[in-house]
């Protein structure tokens, strides 16, 4: 028998990620939530991307569950739940699967392995990293709409898995410099906030200075804390983390020839953030921009500009405040520095 997949909160990346490995034939179960049960009842699962490539499965080929009941069977826990969602699903995964599977966290952010192997002691927890974007279109499709390869923390744990992951056309990149790797990624993840706020798709939103300026703002000031930390983040795509501020401030005739791969990203593609805004969840933006506030404030250092994104995200979600434009958000960050 081969060994079993359980993804753990199968939501756009977790759907997406289950539902090319089931495609590629491995034995996947999806466990989630009612919400993207009744979108596959109602769609199927259809997963396309940028290079138009679609794979359509339907409703009846989806093992897609409620019941935590379904980890006792895991030999491999993707988890693909929000990180505010971490420790009640390591509770759950306590209650419910065998000490011996190896959970993969395919989440944002910089804290959540470290959360799971404090819940979860003694067992293999890895992290990894998503690089693309995965988003719920209206028509009932799981559309990515950015590139990028996988990256997990070298494990021979993994490797009854890594064929099966290659075959899905979603290779496995071990790096041994996970934290790094971690880092590097929520480097880019700055702009979640402001890709939610301006409410539009990421790549209009890019395509507009006074965004891009916003966002080199709030990584210089991430890029000023690491260092204050000693940590190196990793460069996790085609732009190295210290030259991105420099590229992000170039007018836009220039950025766009210069900064083309930042661009290459498809019309439809929104963070999750913005997804998350839409459908009234809490976001993960404690976990990201406040990620840094917190390790510039362990340092005694302030990071105004992640400071105010958290502040105006939680209004947001509060129902607070509305959507920005993006020379006003940059006046208002100038004042908060
Ligand atoms: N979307 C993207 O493009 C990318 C996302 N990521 C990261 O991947 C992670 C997942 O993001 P994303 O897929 O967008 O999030 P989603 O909210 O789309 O998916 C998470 C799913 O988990 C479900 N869930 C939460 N708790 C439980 C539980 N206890 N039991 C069962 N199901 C549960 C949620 O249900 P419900 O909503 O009903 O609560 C939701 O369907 C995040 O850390 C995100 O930052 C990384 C790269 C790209
Ligand atoms: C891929 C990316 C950076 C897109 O914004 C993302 O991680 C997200 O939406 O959370």
């Amino acid at each position: 028998m081969s060994p079993r997949i359980v993804v753990f909160g199968s939501g756009s990346v977790g759907a997406y990620v289950g539902g090319a490995l089931l495609h590629a034939g491995a034995d996947v179960m999806l466990l989630g939530r009612e919400r993207m049960q009744q979108r596959i009842l109602r769609h199927g699962l259809v997963l396309t991307d940028l290079q138009q490539r679609r794979i359509d499965l339907d409703a009846g080929q989806v093992p897609y569950r409620l019941d935590p009941q379904v980890l006792t069977e895991a030999d491999l826990i993707l988890l693909t739940v929000k990180s505010s969602d971490t420790e009640q699903a390591a509770q759950t995964i306590l209650q419910h699967a065998r000490p011996s599977s190896v959970v993969l966290s395919l989440q944002n952010g910089v804290g959540n392995t470290e959360a799971l192997r404090r819940q979860l002691p003694g067992w293999q927890v890895l992290g990894g990293m998503v690089p693309f974007n995965v988003v719920q279109t209206p028509d009932g499709r799981l559309h990515r709409g950015t590139q990028g390869e996988l990256m997990v923390e070298a494990s021979p744990q993994l490797s009854p898995w890594l064929a099966h992951f290659a075959k899905a056309g979603l290779p496995l990149l071990e790096r041994a410099d996970f934290v790094a790797v971690q880092w590097g990624k929520l480097l880019l993840n700055l702009n979640n906030p402001l890709n939610a706020l301006s409410g539009l798709p990421l790549k209009t939103q890019l395509s507009q200075r006074a965004w891009r300026r916003c966002l080199a703002l709030l990584v210089d000031e991430a890029l000023v804390t690491l260092d204050a930390a000693g940590i190196v983040p990793a460069q996790v795509a085609k732009i190295p983390p210290r030259k991105l501020p420099l590229l992000l401030r170039l007018p836009n005739w220039l950025f766009k020839r210069i900064a083309a791969q930042m661009l290459r990203i498809d019309p439809e593609a929104r963070s999750s953030m913005w997804e998350d805004l839409q459908a009234g969840r809490r976001t993960e933006i404690d976990y990201l921009n406040g990620a840094v506030v917190a390790l510039a404030a362990s340092l005694g250092r302030t990071v105004p500009a992640n400071q105010l994104l958290v502040d105006l995200v939680h209004q947001t979600e509060r129902g607070e405040s509305g959507s920005w434009d993006g020379a006003a958000l940059w006046q208002a960050l100038q004042c908060a520095r």
